[in-house]
Order: structure tokens, then sequence, then C-alpha cells
């Protein structure tokens, strides 16, 4: 199984974030985002999701039933955690399992892994920042999905936390997973490539014509 990415460019409004941006992530391999603010990094997870359309370009997953559509085959983890605040957490969790299909871990194995053993029923508006963050941690633990998009996904844990998920991330990638992780945080998720977003932005970003 391999990511593939091809001459693919962003733009929002009037700017072309990056263009030309190509690249190949094997099974078992991590890819590190990084940049200067602003650079497109959570564009270019969002258009891997399926979220948002590239200005140009391809993208595909050899080795899926469905390469040229591979949401299936992917979990994505925003800035924002996606939770219902009035469900308990284990509700919330129970809902993404039975949403995503392919069951893994049990809910309370998950909560266990990302250490919120204890905290199932508590509604998930009480929880703290952190613990909104590992339950949206934990989701990529209830079902089976190779390819992992995470948006800053440390953000909020704290030492321990930041440490166990470096953990269950190496484990994903161990077992043949792959992982695109936009960051400002060193991460440690075993094999990795890196990529310098800023790198590959164009040299005239505005594109005439288009109104902002
Ligand atoms: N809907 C939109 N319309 C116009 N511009 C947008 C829109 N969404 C994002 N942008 C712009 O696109 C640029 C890239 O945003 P993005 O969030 O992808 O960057 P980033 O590299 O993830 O930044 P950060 O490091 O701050 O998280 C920013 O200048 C942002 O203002």
């Amino acid at each position: 199984m391999q990511l593939v990415v091809e001459n693919l460019a962003c733009r929002r409004g009037v700017r072309l974030l990056f263009q030309g941006l190509g690249f190949t992530l094997e099974a078992g391999r991590a890819l590190i985002v990084t940049g200067p603010n602003g650079t497109g990094k959570s564009s270019l997870l969002r258009i891997l999701a399926g979220l948002a359309r590239p200005e140009a370009g391809a993208m595909r997953m050899d080795g899926t039933p469905e390469p040229d559509d591979f949401t299936e085959e992917t979990h994505y983890l925003g800035h924002l955690d996606a939770h219902k605040g009035a469900l308990s957490a284990q509700e919330n969790l129970a809902f993404w399992r039975d949403m995503l299909g392919r069951p893994a871990l049990s809910v309370g194995e998950a909560m266990d892994a990302v250490g919120l053993g204890g905290l199932e029923r508590l509604p998930v508006a009480v929880l703290s920042a952190g613990q909104k963050r590992r339950l949206a941690l934990a989701r990529l633990l209830v079902a089976r999905r190779p390819l992992w998009l995470l948006d800053e996904p440390t953000t909020a844990l704290d030492v321990a936390a930041q440490a166990r998920f470096g953990e269950l991330a190496r484990a994903h990638v161990a077992a043949g997973g792959l992982i695109v992780a936009a960051t400002h945080a060193p991460l440690d998720f075993g094999p990795c490539d890196g990529l310098d977003l800023g790198a590959w932005r164009p040299a005239r970003p505005v594109v005439e014509g288009v109104d902002a």
C-alpha cells in the first residue's frame, strides 16, 4: 500500500498556497509536514481527507479497493475534536466506532489506551482540553483505517500523553499503517519522511483575474 500525490496545487481565495507538490508515502512510514503558519498544512490534510478540492493534481492510494477514492481508508483528525458535549465520552466513541465501521479496539480498551479510563461516563463538555484531545485520538483506535491524517495531534496533551500517543502512532506505523501529520512540535512516529510545505510556495502566489 502507498499514498501517491502528484503535482498537487491548493488555492484559497486568490492565493495559491502551494503547487507542484508530489510525494510517495509507503506503508510503514509517517510523513511529518512542517512550515510557517498559513503555508497550507491544514489545507493539504483536508484535501487528502477528501474535504477540500485541489486546484490541480492527483492523489491515489495504491493497494486499496478504490485507489482514487480512499476516504474509507482514512482517519482525519482536524484542529477541532468533533465531539457532542452532552454525550458521555464512551457514547461519543461508540458513535464513531459504529459510524466508521471496521471495529478494532473496544471503546473501553481505546479509552484505557489514551489514559481516559474511569472518565467513560462523564459528559464530554466537562472534560479538560487535553482530555478532549485524548478522546479524539481514541477514535483512531476503535476503527481500523490504514491512513491517519493528523492536524497538530498533540495540541493540549501533557508530556505523558504525548509520549503515550507517540507509542500508539509508532505501533500503527510498525503494523504497516501510514501517517501524515502537520505539526509545529517535534513528533516521533518511527520511520519518517519530512515535508517542508514552505518550499512549495509558488513564486507568484496571487492568482490574477480571481476575486477574493
Ligand atoms: N476558506 C478560506 N478562504 C480563504 N482563505 C482561506 C480559507 N481557509 C484558509 N484560508 C487561508 O489559507 C491559508 C492556509 O491556511 P492553513 O490553515 O491551511 O495553514 P497552516 O499551514 O495549517 O497554518 P497554521 O500553521 O497556522 O495552522 C491561510 O492564509 C488561511 O488564511
